[in-house]
């Protein structure tokens, strides 16, 4: 793995009021130790993941509405509001890598399509944009994805069937024991989530803390749901 810690520069942050201090998760972060090649972020709706995420992304030097270092296409270009206060700690430094950015992935592949002359040699041998959501995706795992790395995705699963999602993992896992590359994924999944020997850090509750698959409301509620569905949807449906 390649990238080990991300530090929040509070001495830098002039107000604690604003967007992105204004998220408890954030404002409260020191620093989060990488230990594993694959970390996952996961947490409550708006708890703050897509933000350190998108700023990690910026100091990589990727994207920020999604890519590598080469895709410069300004149009759809973000600003990381968090990114001037983080520092990233590497050992050894790379700059292979890949932003996924789930909701703004189209205009990834219509920038793709405009600026390919390689026959999407990198995307399946077919524009991004002639392929189905999923699809896209998965030929931009199997086909760009490769060698020592670190891709930073956020929310993949969003277009991914289950199957699906299971190829991500053995994606995930044949680029990570043959290639050393280096996984961060914000997710919702509870398939995803299960990756073995994954460090989960939760968002929520106001701080950012390691905690286990089992405990994550991603594999409860999704579990108790599944083993009980029918009372689960009375309780849920049943009038106060
Ligand atoms: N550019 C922005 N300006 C102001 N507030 C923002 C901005 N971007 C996000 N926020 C707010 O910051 C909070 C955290 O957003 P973020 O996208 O990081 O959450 P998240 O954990 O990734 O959520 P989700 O699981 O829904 O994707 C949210 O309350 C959101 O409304």
């Amino acid at each position: 793995m390649f990238l080990k810690k991300v530090t929040l520069l509070k001495e830098k942050i002039p107000i604690f009021n604003d967007y992105p201090f204004s998220i408890p998760s954030i404002a409260s972060l020191n620093e989060m130790k990488l230990e594993s090649n694959v970390t996952f972020f996961v947490g409550e709706n708006g708890s703050g993941k897509s933000t350190l995420l998108e700023a990690i992304a910026d100091k990589c030097g990727f994207n920020t509405a999604g890519g590598g270092r080469n895709n410069s296409y300004d149009v759809y270009e973000t600003n990381s509001e968090l990114s001037e206060y983080i520092r990233l700690s590497w050992m050894p430094k790379i700059t292979n890598g890949f932003f996924l950015r789930s909701e703004s992935f189209y205009h990834f592949a219509t920038h793709i399509d405009k600026v390919d002359d390689n026959g999407f040699k990198d995307y399946g041998g077919k524009s991004l944009l002639k392929q189905s959501h999923g699809e896209s995706f998965m030929s931009l795992f199997i086909n760009r994805f490769n060698g020592e790395a670190i891709y930073l995705l956020d929310e993949p699963e969003a277009a991914l069937s289950p199957a699906r999602q299971l190829a991500l993992l053995k994606v995930i896992h044949d680029l990570e024991t043959q290639g050393d590359a280096q996984f961060i994924i914000a997710t919702h999944s509870p398939i995803l989530l299960g990756y073995p020997e994954a460090e989960i850090y939760s968002f929520d509750h106001g701080q950012i803390a390691k905690i286990d698959y089992e405990d994550t409301d991603h594999y409860s509620i999704t579990k108790y749901f599944l083993e009980n569905r029918k009372r689960f949807l009375y309780e849920l449906f049943k009038e106060e």
